[in-house]
């Protein structure tokens, strides 16, 4: 399972928790603009944005989780296991294999209008990166400060829905999802009233009690909708700090605890890291299971001209401030 989410303060955030069981081997990685992408049925590219996200690096090429271009547009391809569907190269239009489509529209895309552009004319294909790496069955959330984007590469084809909530989890398919947010709009943040019962004399008893009835299991639906509730409501400042802060509070509200997500026996998905990007100031920010410190790094302070990808191992374990 995975979660993505879009925020907004002074500056435009995003990031993505990735839940699995094991890790590709992840590393922070910087592609800059004069990078050449060789596109498998779209000849080469280079000259485009520059691009930093999490990435697993195979062969030199960055096959990106999530990332930010230099212009403030985010993406993340998230876990759509039995309903992705790719398609065959078809002649007349933009074939891009699934491993190639964040390079294509961060690469060459400013914002979610021009990535709407784009998309009328692309065909997603399933021509695998290699055969130990084969097609990821994902879809993805595409945003930045305006508005958000989810794609979904279907059997009946190629969805484009807004994306208001600003949030993406897993299945089922995102209309679904959306539909699903029926079902809690009487959740608040303030104090229920009673209009169970005149008879009866019922109180709240607790804070919180507003939000009553908020899922808190981590079925892909009841993050969907914990994470859409929390987002919604977050109060944050404006500085840095507190809007990374924020961030990460609210990711963290479907962050996943070993032990409790069993997908085989003995294994057990866990949140493995938690982004979040700085889409005004190229920054990408990321915890893990095991490093709670928030550690960074900053695409403008590389040499964004360049042509060869800039890496950063993902940093771990868990530093304690001790105080005496
Ligand atoms: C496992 C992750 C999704 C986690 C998730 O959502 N778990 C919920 C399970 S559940 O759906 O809730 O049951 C996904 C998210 C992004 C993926 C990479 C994308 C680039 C590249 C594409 C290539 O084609 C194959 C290798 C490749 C490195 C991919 C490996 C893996 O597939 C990644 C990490």
């Amino acid at each position: 399972m995975c979660t993505a989410a879009t925020y907004k303060t002074k500056d435009f955030y995003f990031g993505r928790t990735l839940d699995y069981e094991f890790s590709y081997g992840d590393e922070i990685t910087i592609t800059p603009r004069s990078y050449v992408f060789n596109f498998r049925h779209m000849g080469t590219l280079s000259g485009h944005y520059a691009i930093i996200g999490m990435a697993h690096v195979a062969g030199d090429y960055p096959l990106y989780y999530d990332g930010i271009n230099e212009k403030g547009l985010g993406m993340a391809g998230l876990n759509f296991v039995g309903n992705a569907v790719y398609n065959e190269v078809e002649e007349g239009k933009e074939n891009i294999a699934q491993f190639e489509f964040i390079p294509w529209i961060l690469g060459k895309c400013a914002t979610v209008k021009e990535a709407r552009a784009l998309l009328a004319n692309i065909n997603l294909v399933k021509t695998p990166f290699s055969e130990i790496l084969p097609c990821a069955q994902l879809h993805w959330i595409i945003a930045d400060k305006n508005e958000a984007i989810t794609v979904e590469a279907m059997a009946d084809g190629l969805h484009i829905w807004d994306n208001p909530a600003g949030v993406l989890t897993n299945n089922p398919p995102f209309n679904q999802q959306m539909f699903m947010l029926n079902n809690y709009m009487h959740l608040s943040a303030k104090q229920p009233e009673n209009h169970f019962s005149d008879q009866l004399g019922l109180k709240a008893y607790s804070r919180g009690m507003g939000a009553l009835g908020l899922p808190g299991d981590l079925s892909s639906a009841s993050r969907f909708a914990r994470v859409a509730f929390v987002r919604d409501h977050s109060v944050s400042g404006d500085t840095e700090a507190e809007s990374v802060s924020q961030f990460f509070h609210i990711l963290g509200s479907v962050d996943q605890q070993r032990g409790c997500c069993e997908v085989e026996p003995g294994k057990y998905e866990i949140s493995l890291y938690t982004s979040c990007c700085n889409g005004d100031k190229g920054i990408y920010y990321y915890t893990t299971y095991e490093n709670h410190q928030i550690s960074a790094v900053d695409m403008n302070h590389e040499d964004l001209d360049g042509n060869t990808l800039v890496r950063y191992p993902v940093l771990q374990g868990e530093k304690i401030h001790m105080q005496n």
